[in-house]
């Protein structure tokens, strides 16, 4: 990981101890909490204290390696070892349904747990989930580091080597993973390489990670950053006085169907139709763990609804104000209100899925994802 990357660390994890950086107070306040069981991480997995499809994956099965590590003595016999990983893996998979990785996590240390000898000790047991749990922190780490070579290589051969200038969607940098970022993680390798001309966020209505987190990001690391209101697009893309514009836009996924249909930030399937109207390139940056076998098509992907309160109130610092956050009420409490967190954008929008393993180019009938993708 580069120095860059590791600026900013969302988890902060040593055997024993998790700490998770508090994005909804982010960039504001910069305040730590210490995430020492199940529970813990189910509520800040829901009330996206934590989120990102990476990250919040490592979160659940780190807190529940916390918790073993800190409970070990109490265990007696490795069937209630057993019982227990697998009561807190079913239910740390309910904080969020719709990224995929969090499910895949908690199927992979289930798998491996079920697999174990039944002569194995408890302790045994707890150090196998312990030590397996902490491989997916490390290996999301590689992963995206990866995933950004592959995607700036990828992007660049397609501007026939001219630096890029790039739009971004949501945060999907080192707050939304264990370190360096999946689509931020491409615009990070484009920068370091000195192939970034220009990137652009938008602000990610509801929720605001594109305002909150991703301008956060690229300011701590200096890169040439603009922020954009969501309804902005177009007229960046259109706008002839924009001497930059994008030539590609990069977006990370919750869940990429086998045929390629990914869900990803409410917002995302807009850009795609923008991106194919106007002649630019529309990349998803996602590892493997968030392609989605088992899933057909993105009509099969549930989608997360959020409370009506996530778009009627705006939390922020007041103008001038120092200190506590404050929250604003900005439309009628009467109103209704529609809010899916995702939405999913067809296959035949997206030029390139790029993962840790290369980058799979769309195909006539879809995407395949054989050449870089084994199911365990
Ligand atoms: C590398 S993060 C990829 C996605 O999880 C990201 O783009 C996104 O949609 C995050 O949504 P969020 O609701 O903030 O968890």
């Amino acid at each position: 990981m580069t120095d860059a990357a590791s600026k900013l660390k969302a988890i902060d994890y040593t055997r024993g101890s998790l700490r998770i950086l508090d994005q909804l107070l982010l960039p504001h306040q910069t305040v730590y909490l210490d995430i020492t069981n199940s529970e813990q991480a189910w509520s800040a997995i829901r009330t996206m204290q934590t989120r990102g499809a990476p990250a919040i994956a490592i979160v659940a099965v780190l807190a529940l390696a916390v918790d073993l590590h800190t409970t070990a003595s109490t265990f007696t016999t490795s069937t209630s070892v057993r019982d227990y990983i697998n009561t807190k893996l079913d239910y740390l998979v309910t904080s969020r349904p719709t990224a995929v990785n969090l499910a895949d996590a908690v199927q992979k240390l289930k798998t491996i747990i079920d697999a174990s000898p039944s002569t194995t000790s408890a302790s045994d047991l707890i150090n196998l989930y312990i030590t397996s749990a902490e491989s997916l922190l490390a290996s999301d780490i590689t992963d995206n580091t990866s995933i950004g070579s592959h995607g700036s290589g990828w992007l660049l051969s397609q501007l026939s080597g001219r630096p890029a200038t790039v739009l971004t969607h949501c945060n999907t940098g080192s707050l939304a993973t264990a370190g360096y970022g999946t689509a931020l993680g491409i615009i990070r390798s484009l920068h370091s390489s000195g192939n970034l001309t220009h990137a652009y966020c938008t602000e990610t209505r509801p929720y605001n990670q594109g305002s909150r987190l991703t301008a956060y990001e690229l300011v701590q690391e200096g890169m040439p950053a603009t922020l954009i209101t969501d309804s902005m697009v177009t007229s960046l893309l259109t706008d002839v006085n924009v001497k930059n514009k994008p030539d590609a836009i990069i977006v990370g996924a919750d869940r990429v169907a086998r045929n390629g249909d990914t869900a990803n930030k409410i917002g995302t399937h807009q850009l795609a139709i923008l991106a194919r109207h106007f002649g630019i390139k529309f990349i998803v940056a996602a590892p493997t763990t968030t392609i989605d076998l088992d899933t057909k098509e993105g009509a099969d992907i549930v989608i997360e609804q959020r409370p009506a309160e996530e778009v009627k109130i705006v939390k922020g610092l007041l103008v001038g104000g120092e200190g506590e956050l404050a929250e604003v009420v900005v439309a009628p409490k009467e109103i209704g209100v529609y809010n899916p967190s995702f939405d999913v954008t067809p296959w035949k929008y997206i030029d390139a899925v790029v993962t840790e393993k290369g980058v799979v180019e769309r195909g006539e009938n879809g995407f395949d994802f054989s050449g870089v993708f084994v199911k365990q």
